[in-house]
């Protein structure tokens, strides 16, 4: 067939080739999700069942999409990286992106109940997304590494954004203001009564020692038990689990029509709460970094 005159204007479109053999991540993040948490009524400083819809989208992100070898999420944001050598859409950047972020936020809307069963979805939630390239492993450990650091932090936002609140710089920057700090901070405010400017002045100068204790004689937490997926986030990788199901299987005429249970091995990301940060988990999953990536 004929080109037509209009053809041409093919050529206005740019190439966002990624580089090769670099690991390819998409980080998507909940647009203004300091609100949408408020509006949701989600439990501060920390709601499981918007962090376990998060990764559960996720999950589906990683069922129906290629190649994508490790997740890792935390507050409204979760990262996918994609095996070095993927050649999915010949490593178009925009197509990774928006693939990852309409699959994640048609997911949201369509597993909401199933975690949010008696708070209705008020309106339609966004997701920005992003695309970095790791030219190495080290990079991409230190990239998971970095958003994991963070992961303490988003709870820190959850106060910044608090009218008339003042936070120590020198606090933020040494580190004392983490999940700790928000979990004591919290206490106080929603079970002493205290108001935010309160509980920061009953913190001040506390140390980590300080302020488990005040968590266990004042309100009976034991801060170590607090759930891993807090503190650590959720990392997804690819493991086998047997799937028992009960269905209709071939049986001899006589037996026709029976069900069976029937135990099947599947591959399925899988939620863990591991330290990205350090050796451990790289040494008990060699193949993530390896092999034909
Ligand atoms: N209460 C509560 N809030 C959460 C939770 N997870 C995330 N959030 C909120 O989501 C925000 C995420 O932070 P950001 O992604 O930096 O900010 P944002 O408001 O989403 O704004 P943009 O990402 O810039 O659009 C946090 O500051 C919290 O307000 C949670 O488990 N509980
Ligand atoms: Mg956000
Ligand atoms: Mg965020």
């Amino acid at each position: 067939m004929a080109k037509s005159k209009f053809e041409y204007v093919r050529d206005f479109e740019a190439d966002d080739t990624c580089l090769p053999h670099c690991w390819v991540v998409v980080r998507l993040d909940g647009r203004n999700f300091h609100r949408f948490a408020e509006k949701h009524n989600f439990a501060k400083p920390n709601d499981s069942r918007a962090l376990q819809l998060m990764t559960k989208c996720a999950q589906t992100v990683m069922e129906e999409l290629e190649d994508i070898v490790i997740a890792y999420g935390q507050s409204d944001e979760y990262s996918f990286v994609f095996r070095r050598k993927s050649n999915w859409f010949k490593r178009r950047a925009s197509k990774f992106m928006t693939l990852v972020a309409s699959q994640f936020a048609s997911s949201y809307v369509f597993y909401w109940r199933d975690y949010f069963e008696d708070q209705p979805l008020l309106y339609p939630p966004g997701f920005d997304g992003r695309v970095v390239l790791y030219p190495s492993n080290q990079t991409l450990k230190d990239y998971l590494s970095w958003r994991q650091a963070d992961c303490k932090w988003h709870s820190v936002t959850v106060q910044v954004k608090l009218p008339n609140l003042y936070i120590n710089a020198t606090d933020l920057i040494q580190g004392h203001i983490n999940n700790l700090y928000n979990t004591v901070f919290w206490a106080l405010v929603q079970q002493s009564g205290l108001t935010p400017v309160q509980a920061q002045e009953r913190l001040k100068g506390t140390l980590a020692g300080d302020k488990n204790e005040i968590l266990f004689s004042q309100f009976h937490i034991n801060y170590n038990d607090e759930p891993q997926m807090y503190r650590k986030g959720t990392v997804l990788v690819w493991q086998k689990v047997d799937e028992v199901r009960t269905q209709e299987v071939r049986l001899p005429v006589e037996m026709e029509g029976q069900r069976m249970t029937v135990t099947r091995t599947r591959t399925r990301p899988v939620p863990l709460h591991s330290d990205l940060i350090g050796d451990a988990f790289w040494k008990e999953h060699p193949d993530i970094l390896s092999g034909e990536n």
